[in-house]
Order: structure tokens, then sequence, then C-alpha cells
């Protein structure tokens, strides 16, 4: 059989050369863990990239909703858009703050998924941040539109064949903490992986060594130093009282939650709840990535029946659009601080 996934047969995601732990051949049957990316197809993905590109990026960024949206001002109608006029750096979505930026649209690049949410642009952006060269997803790929973990997260993949050492993932998340507020910022220092409960990680079926260990460590999936960097930080430009630590859980989507459910999420330890950054955090991890996250609080969840509040889309993106700038000088300023002090990749 087969099946054509984004132009690019599957026979050519199915290789599945990579080593098994027990030293047998990966012989996949099941059709449902058989169509992974491999290495080699990654490969084709980022020579494609490369040959638009003339430079490494070392950063990765990937936007959360409503902080991926703005299309970039383009020349023409190639697959290479640059940007011809100079934006107001605190202007427009995290992207935007790249200067000479080259944008390539998901729909070009060999093997990419496609972007399908509202708020989710669907571009690579590459250019310098900071002075450092990066590169930002300008819309992610979550689990409910279809996509399975392992397809989630093939950009992280990506980035990290192209160059990037340090990934910066941030996502719009509900506030499950009283404390939180609308607007306010939390710094991810742990996750919940509610989906991995139920076996669900993008890690699943045959390891690639290439990549990463077949039994990665979670313990400390957030860099510490970076977390006290981006308080210190924030405090310098005024956010103090807007930021947080905590605890992020993604669910599947798409709906939002039930009372019930964010009752027991809070229990379970949960500060905020989204429906991303987890599977990316973990594929990160595993190929030696230093990861930070924060989450913008873009409603508080509503956890009494009383309540009539309903979260919807639209105020998440709202939020995003509202909050931008604070979001864009965190970042910015941030990097600065990180790669002054050059902190190191997890397995040095
Ligand atoms: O991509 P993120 O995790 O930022 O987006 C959140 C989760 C849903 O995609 C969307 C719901 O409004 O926001
Ligand atoms: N699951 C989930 N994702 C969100 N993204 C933004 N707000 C929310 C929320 O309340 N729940």
């Amino acid at each position: 059989m087969s099946l054509k996934l984004n132009g690019y047969h599957n026979a050519k995601l199915s290789g599945q050369n990579g080593t098994s732990t027990n030293g047998h051949a990966n012989k996949i049957t099941d059709p449902d863990i058989g169509h992974r990316y491999t290495y080699e197809v990654l490969v084709e993905t980022v020579d494609f990239i490369k040959s638009r590109v003339p430079f490494e990026p070392v950063v990765g960024i990937i936007c959360g909703s409503g902080l991926g949206k703005n299309q970039i001002r383009h020349k023409n109608a190639s697959d290479i858009l640059y940007l011809f006029s100079e934006i107001d750096p605190f202007t427009g979505s995290l992207a935007e703050c790249l200067t000479s930026p080259i944008e390539i649209s998901y729909t070009t690049i060999p093997n990419f998924p496609q972007s399908t949410v509202k708020g989710h642009a669907g571009s690579l952006v590459f250019g310098h941040l900071s002075g450092l060269p990066t590169v930002c997803m300008k819309g992610r790929f979550h689990y409910y539109e279809g996509y399975p973990l392992w397809k989630c997260c093939m950009p992280v993949r990506v980035m990290k064949l192209l160059g990037v050492t340090h990934l910066i993932i941030t996502n719009a998340a509900g506030g499950l903490n009283p404390k939180f507020k609308v607007g306010d910022i939390m710094f991810v220092n742990d996750h919940i992986n509610i989906m991995g409960f139920a076996g669900n990680n993008p890690l699943q079926g045959p390891n690639d060594e290439r990549f990463g260990p077949r039994f990665p460590p979670m313990n400390q999936a957030y860099n510490r130093t970076i977390i006290n960097l981006a308080k210190k930080v924030a405090k310098e430009i005024g956010l103090a009282d807007r930021v947080h630590e905590g605890v992020y859980t993604c669910l599947g989507g798409p709906n939002f939650e039930t009372v019930a459910e964010l009752n027991m999420l809070k229990m379970l330890g949960a500060d905020a709840v989204g429906m991303s950054t987890v599977h990316e955090v973990i594929t990160a991890n595993h190929c030696n990535m230093t990861v930070f996250a924060f989450s913008l609080i873009t409603n508080e969840c509503v956890v009494h029946y009383e309540t009539e509040d309903e979260p919807s889309h639209e105020e998440v993106m709202d939020v995003g659009k509202q909050r931008e700038d604070s979001l864009k000088q965190l970042v910015t300023e941030l990097l600065k601080e990180v790669f002054h002090l050059g902190i190191t990749t997890r397995r040095g």
C-alpha cells in the first residue's frame, strides 16, 4: 500500500533503520507506529532549508497561539520571503523581532506538516535575535489537528539538525493556580505528561540513537539557570509582578476542560493547562537541547459550576495580541543574558 504524506511517499518515512536497543532489526508492522520520519528523511528536509538559509541557527523559538500569527510582508511570491521594510522591534509577532528575516512557508518544505489552526501562521522564519542566529516557528502542530505526537514534534528534530542548541517554547494556557491572572506569564519549571500516562509519547516506537537515548531522563527538562535569568530579566523590565513559576500540563484538546477535569488537574499539582509543549519538550530533551518554556495565561480556568464565563480561542488570541510586546521584550533581553553566560546543553 502506498499512502502519500505531503507529497512524499510513506515508504520514505518508514525506513525504520534506527538502532533498536535490544539489538534486533526493527521490523515495524503496526501501521500506527510504522510511518515515522527517519533520520534520513529529516536530513532531506534540513538540506532543503540549508540551501535557502545562509547561516546556522543556534536558537529555536516555537510561537504559541496568538504569538506567531502575523504574516511578514513579502517582496515576492517565491517560497523564500524576504522582509523589505524595517519593523518596529516591539510590535507584531515574536518572529518580527528577527532582523533580516528569511521566511519559508511550511507548504514548500519537503516532509513538513501543515498548520491548520487560526493564530498559527505556518512558516519558519530565520534571522538574528539579540545578535544570535535564530529560527522561529510561526505555527506549531497539535494533536487535535489529527497529527500524531511524533509528527507534532518533527520540527524540533529538524531544528536540532539545523544546529539549534537552545529551544524557547511558548504557549497560551489556562491558569489553574488561583494566583494567576489573565496576561500573566508562567515560567514552566516542570510538566505532567497526562497523554503519556496512557502511553502516548512522541518517542514511542523504534529509537534512533542518533537523536538520543532510549530512556531519557526528564527530571531536569527545564533549564533552571535560564528560569532564574528570566526572573531577573522580568524584574529589570518591570514585569516582576506578572511572572510566576509553575507546572504545565497538556491535554489533547480541542475542547476546553470540564469543571471536574480542571479540579482534578489542580489536585494533581498543575498550575496551567494547555494543548501543546509537553511532547515538544520531551523531544527536545531527548536530543540534548536546552529548553526554556513559558505560558501566557490567556484565561482563568473555570473551576466552579456557578461561574458562567466560558473560554474561547478568540479570547486566547486577543490576550496574545495584548501581551506580545512584553513577551518579545522578555525573550530578546533573556537571550542576551543566556548567551552572555554561555549556558551549555544538557549533556555537555
Ligand atoms: O499552541 P498553543 O499551545 O499556544 O495553543 C493553545 C492550545 C490551543 O491550541 C489553543 C486554544 O485556544 O491555545
Ligand atoms: N487545554 C487548554 N488549553 C488552553 N489554551 C489556552 N487556554 C486554555 C485552556 O483553558 N485549556
